[in-house]
């Protein structure tokens, strides 16, 4: 609503350094994508011989990283099963503690296109609509990506009516 407030007409589009100004948002999306990751994880093989938590892996071994597990770390993020935004704030957590996007050199390559989506489409939600769930208790299943049960039906409540 910040940003809303900041530009001149009603319907005016929200432009690149709109979009650089909404951390908060961004920090709102990202403990989403911390607690309830759209990807659970993928494969690499192992380039050489190494020892992991006592486990000796194998050159030419595939491994499975997972994206839930790394989010839910203790050590990385203190009470990891709340909801809190302000965990980005700063310097965000440790390199590869958060990898919603993965990490490395073969990272999402749509990451800035993704957060350019969700972020354009919070402002437009907020700013036009208030909502509400209609199924408050929305069990999310993972097939193999993370969506909600029912399809998340909402109802929307535009400001000016
Ligand atoms: C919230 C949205 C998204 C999430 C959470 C997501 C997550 C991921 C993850 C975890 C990987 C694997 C990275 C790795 O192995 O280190 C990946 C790879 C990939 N993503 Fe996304 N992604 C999203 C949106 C997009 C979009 C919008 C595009 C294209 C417009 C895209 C294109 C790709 C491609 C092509 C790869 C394969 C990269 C490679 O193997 O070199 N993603 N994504």
């Amino acid at each position: 609503m910040q940003i809303a407030r900041c530009k001149a007409a009603a319907g005016e589009m929200l432009n690149w350094e709109d979009i650089q100004k909404m951390k908060y948002s961004w920090n709102v999306a990202c403990e989403v994508l911390r607690l309830v990751p759209p990807l659970q994880g993928t494969f690499r093989e192992a380039t050489t011989d190494f020892v992991f938590n006592g486990f000796s892996i194998p050159k030419g071994w595939k491994l499975y990283w997972s994206v839930p597990s790394t989010h839910k770390t203790e050590k990385y993020f203190p009470e990891p099963e709340k909801f809190d935004p302000s965990r980005f704030e700063g310097r965000g957590p440790a390199p590869y503690t958060f990898v919603p996007f993965g990490g490395g050199p073969r990272m999402c390559p749509g990451k800035e296109y993704a957060r350019l989506e969700i972020l354009v489409f919070m402002h437009n939600l907020v700013k036009r609509f208030k909502f509400d769930k209609l199924i408050h208790d929305e069990k999310i299943v993972v097939n193999p990506i993370a969506v909600p049960a029912n399809g998340l039906p909402v109802r929307l409540f535009p400001h000016n009516a």
